[in-house]
Parts: structure tokens; sequence; C-alpha cells
């Protein structure tokens, strides 16, 4: 395992109170205002609340003495709706304050998720699938939303208006307060065992919704080849058969629930039974007033409320601090490609590449992709060959520096590129890959996505050079067509040509074409390898392909087997060393006079 990964894990087992430090508190300090009035307003409606039972207590009082005038009981009343006019305007305030608050830290933690996203690297992407990060940004956010939110109001809130309402109770009547709130241990106790077991499922609803989620972008992805495939149903039922885990597992989480809830309430009820029993009594032998009765019971109604918010705000602060360390997980992960501050401006010297003994396995891999590989590399076309899984394409994803590779191993213009900086080698260098990824954009914006400014005329240019202006003007809108998602209007020869007219237009030194034209015809292949010559004269060409006709228009080729580099040499050299090459040119030679004779 990587350092970098082992540090980044050491990272996940912190104390909540510096994952806290870290991802909340900068936010918190700078919305502190904010935070200052909204809880001094939740706090005042708090105690506003708590005068109402001490009026009713004059007005029962005065109604018992027999003292009570019209007069005095519309005063009361005209108090008690003044009081709830202050409540509605406070309660505006601390809910558009305080909620607007955690709207606010959710933003920050979103783009901070997604900065640093852009940062990652490929390994990166290899360990955690689209669903998980999508639901680090749904699920997780949403929690962390809700604790900040929802779960800071219903802790502040229960903690003032529990406090304040067994003061009011305690200055009635000690004993009578100390009997009524003696079920409440039994409910933190409960309360504590549960939502241990509140976390551990709340943690298997997020990886069975991430699966869900996962499955659901893979299918739409690739809906064609399911249809293919006739695949439909058997995709039908793995959603189904995922769905249904999910929502079990809500259910299971919803069961803790149903019982954390009524119970509060059964024990706040089990203390109005006590009221009712010693309260009752008191007030028949004359200890206990009937106005500080009626208040007695308010007051602890009003403490219900606190009691069940105990369960509530102990489960949004557990999902909460669940999210929050996935989410640091996210944002602490390092790169395990470092980037290097920028090497100098050393003047070239050597080969464009020179490879010393490269040796590669991926992060996940057990055994080694690439063993032992040396060859120098200038301005010239190179043509990769060679069986599949032979290492073609990890040596094209080194050459671009999607990967970490050994100090020493690859050096470009004599310069270790562990010592240079990404941006400096990757500004050099253009890259097709296998797949190619089209944008839901217009068809000239996809050509000119990795240049600031490109004039119609240069991305007609890289067009033509790669074969596909003459197809994009026959669609009705030309370069302003739209493509869709995953350009689903293009074959995939076309979308093949779109990325490399892509790569074309930016114009830089060494161009990394990863079996970028297999979905091409070998006529409009020849053509585009002419245009590649006449374009890319004196630059580095690397083009990954096992087409004889293709191979046999480059400089030389490097031909790979396991991993390891067999033959260096150019394609008539090629042909009398190695047998595996041979077999090859045979072969497609032979599919080619059978085509030829079939049209
Ligand atoms: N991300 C990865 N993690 C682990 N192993 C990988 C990864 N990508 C490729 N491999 C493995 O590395 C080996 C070389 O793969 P690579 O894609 O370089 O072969 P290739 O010669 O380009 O094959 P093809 O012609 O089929 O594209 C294969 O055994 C493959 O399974």
């Amino acid at each position: 395992m990587s350092l970098s990964h082992r540090r980044s894990e050491n990272k996940t087992s912190l104390p909540l109170s510096a994952l806290f430090k870290d991802l909340l508190a900068p936010i918190f300090r700078r919305h502190r205002l904010r935070l200052l009035v909204g809880l001094t307003a939740l706090i005042a409606v708090d105690f506003l609340q708590l005068m109402i039972p001490r009026i009713l207590k004059h007005g029962v009082d005065a109604l018992t003495a027999g003292s009570a005038s019209p007069g005095l009981l519309l005063r009361l009343g005209a108090a008690i709706v003044a009081i709830a006019v202050f409540v509605v305007v406070l309660r505006f305030f601390w809910r558009t304050l305080i909620i607007g608050f955690s709207r606010y830290l959710e933003r920050t933690l979103r783009n901070r998720i997604f900065n640093r996203i852009l940062v990652m690297d490929q390994p990166f992407f290899e360990k955690h699938s689209t669903g998980d990060i999508m639901a680090h940004g749904s699920n997780d956010l949403a929690a962390v939303q809700m604790a900040c939110g929802m779960g800071l109001v219903a802790a502040v809130d229960a903690l003032v208006m529990s406090c304040a309402a067994t003061g009011f109770m305690l200055h009635i009547d000690m004993r009578l307060t100390l009997l009524a709130l003696a079920p409440m241990p039994i409910l933190a106790v409960s309360t504590r065992l549960l939502s241990g077991r509140l976390h551990h499922r709340f943690n298997t609803v997020q990886e069975y919704f991430s699966g869900l989620t996962e499955f659901a972008r893979s299918t739409l992805v690739s809906l064609k080849l399911s249809k293919a495939y006739t695949l439909e149903e058997i995709q039908t039922r793995e959603f189904d058969r995922l769905g249904r885990r999910y929502a079990s597992a809500n259910i299971r989480v919803a069961a803790i629930q149903g019982v954390l809830w009524p119970a509060a309430t059964l024990i706040g009820n089990i203390g109005l039974l006590v009221i009712l029993l010693f309260g009752g009594t008191a007030v028949i032998r004359q200890e206990l007033t009937m106005g500080d009765f009626v208040a007695f019971v308010t007051y602890l109604q009003m403490l219900i409320w606190p009691m069940m918010a105990v369960g509530w705000v102990a489960n949004l602060l557990q999902r909460g601090a669940t999210a929050l360390r996935r989410i640091h997980r996210l944002v602490s992960a390092e790169p395990l490609l470092l980037d290097q501050p920028s090497g100098g401006s050393a003047p070239p010297d050597g080969p464009v590449f020179a490879i010393r003994n490269l040796s590669f396995s991926y992060p996940a891999a057990q055994s080694s992709q690439l063993a032992g590989v040396s060859f120098a590399a200038d301005r010239e076309m190179i043509g990769i060959a060679g069986r599949t899984g032979s290492g073609k394409s990890t040596l094209c994803r080194l050459l671009v520096r999607l990967y970490p590779v050994a100090d020493g191993a690859i050096l470009l213009h004599g310069r270790d590129v562990n010592r240079l900086s990404l941006a400096e080698v990757r500004d050099r260098i253009a890259y097709v890959s296998q797949e190619p990824v089209l944008f839901s954009d217009t068809i000239a914006n996809n050509i000119a996505f990795g240049v600031d400014r490109a004039d119609p005329a240069e991305i007609e240019q890289a067009a033509r050079d790669a074969a596909i202006d003459e197809e994009i003007r026959q669609f009705s809108k030309g370069y302003k067509t739209m493509i869709g998602e995953r350009g689903v209007l293009l074959s995939g020869g076309q979308k093949q040509r779109l990325a490399l007219a892509r790569a074309l237009i930016c114009r830089r030194p060494i161009l990394v074409i990863d079996d970028g034209l297999s979905a091409v015809d070998t006529a409009t292949e020849s053509h585009i390898i002419e245009a590649l010559r006449r374009r890319l004269a004196g630059k580095t060409v690397f083009i990954v392909s096992n087409r004889i006709k293709l191979l046999a228009m480059t400089d030389r080729i490097l031909l790979f087997d396991q991993g390891r580099l067999l033959h260096d040499a150019p394609h008539d050299a090629l042909l009398q060393r190695s047998d595996f090459y041979q077999a090859m040119y045979r072969k497609q030679l032979q599919e080619g006079t059978e085509d030829r004779r079939d049209a």
C-alpha cells in the first residue's frame, strides 16, 4: 500500500472533534453573526412560550379565588396573543437564519467535495465508484445539513426548554418535579442503546443506496447493449433486488425510530399520570394552588417535546457524524500521483521520451502489467502492437502520467517526469483514449474542448485531418449540431474521429492514440494516417493498433507480449523477426483478399 493511501486512512480515524475543526468550524466561524442572531431568536421564543403557563396560573388562581374580572381575563388573553405574535416573528427569523446557515454549509461542503474530486487521479476512481461519489454528494451532504440545521435547532431548543421548564417546575414543587421526571433516565438509556444500532443500520442504508445508484448509472449508459443482449428482464430483476434490499434496510432504520419516538411519548404520559396522582392530591389538600397545578401540567407537556427531541437529535447527530466522517475521507484523500513544482526551464536534452527499465503494476493488481520496458522515442511515428492484455494501453496511460511510476523510469527531454509538474508533462501531450469521451454539446465545442479559443477554420482543419469534416457537414446544423449525452447521434468510428480532431487541435508536440481508430474502416484509416503524417511531421506520435496496414505506415513498431517489449523494429524487419507479427500479417492479408472478392 502506498504511503499517501496510508496517510489518508489514518486521517479517517480522527476523532469527531478534529473532523469538525477541519470541515465545519471555518464555516461556523464565517457565519457566526447569523448563527448568534438566529440562536438568540430561538432562545427568546422558548422563554416567551414558557411565559404562557405563568399567565395561565394567574388567570386560574384568580378564577378559583373568585377575584377574576372580565378586564383581567381580557388582559391575560391579550398578553398570550401578543406573545404568540412575537413567537411568529422570531420563529421566522431563526428559521431563515439557522436553516439558511445550514444551506450555506451544505454548499461549501459540496464545492469542497467537487474540487477534491477534480484533483484526484485514476487510482482514486478505480477505488470509488460513481455511485459512491454521488451518494456523498446527495445523502451524506443532506445528513450533515440536517444535523447542522434542524439538529442544531432541536438540540438548543431541547436544552433551553428542558432546563427552563424544569426550573419553573422546581420553583412550583420540588418533590412533584422529581417524581414527574423520574422516568427520564429510562429514555436516556434506551436512546443510547438504540442509537448505536441506528448508526450501524444507517451505514447499511448508505451502502445499499450507493450500490443502487451505481447499478442504475451503469445500466443507463449501456442501455443499447442491454437491449442487444435482451438483458432487460435480468436487469429489471437485479434492479428490483437492489431496490428491495435498500427498502428493507430503510425499514430496519424506521423500526428503531418507531420504537424511539413512541417510547418518549409513553414516558411523558407516565409523568402526566404521576402529576395527576400526586399533584391532584396536593391540590385537594390545598398544598398546591389550582393555578400552580395547571402551570405544572403545561410545563410537563412542554417537556415532552424536548424529551422526544433527545432521541431525534441523537439520531440526526449520529447520521451527521457518520456522513461527516465519510465526507472527510473523501475530501482528505490524497492522489497517488503527487504533483511536483515546476521542473524549471533547463534546455531539452536527449530524446523526447526515454523509457528505462519501466515496470508497473496497477494499485489494485497482484501481478505486474509492464516489466523491464526500455526504448527511446524521438520525433517519429511509433506503432504499439501486441496481443490483447499485453500492456499497450497501460504504457499509454503511463506516458500521459495517469499513474505514478518509479523514479528515472520515464524521461521527457532528458528530465525525469517525477521531477516535472503534471501540467508540464500533460501540456505537451494530446491523448486519445480507447473509449472516446464526448460531451452533451455542439460538435464544434467538443472538438475545441482542450483549447481556450479556437476559430472555426482551425476546428474544420482538425476535423478534415481526422477525416470527419465531410460527415459533419452532412448534419443539418453542421458543426453546430448538438450531440446527446455520450454522443448518441454518432457512430463508433465518428466518435473516435471527433476525439482525434480534439487531440489534433491542441497542437501539442506529442500525440498518444490508444487504439483510437479501431472503429474506423481501413480506407479512412489510411487517409487519417496520411493526414497525420503531414500535420504531425516533426512531432512524436504513438499509435496503438494491431492493424498491419496502419502499423506499416509508422516509422517503427513496439511489439508487446505479457507486459514485455519483445521487439522494437520497423514493419519489414518485424515481419522477419516475429512469428506473431507474421501470422497477424498473413491473416489480415487473407481477410483483405476475401473482402475484396466479396465486394
Ligand atoms: N485499472 C486496472 N487495474 C488493474 N489491472 C488493470 C487495469 N487496467 C488494465 N489492467 C490489466 O493490465 C493488463 C494490461 O492491460 P492493457 O489495457 O494495458 O492491455 P492492452 O494491451 O491495451 O489490451 P487491449 O488490446 O485489449 O486493449 C491486463 O491484464 C489488464 O487486465
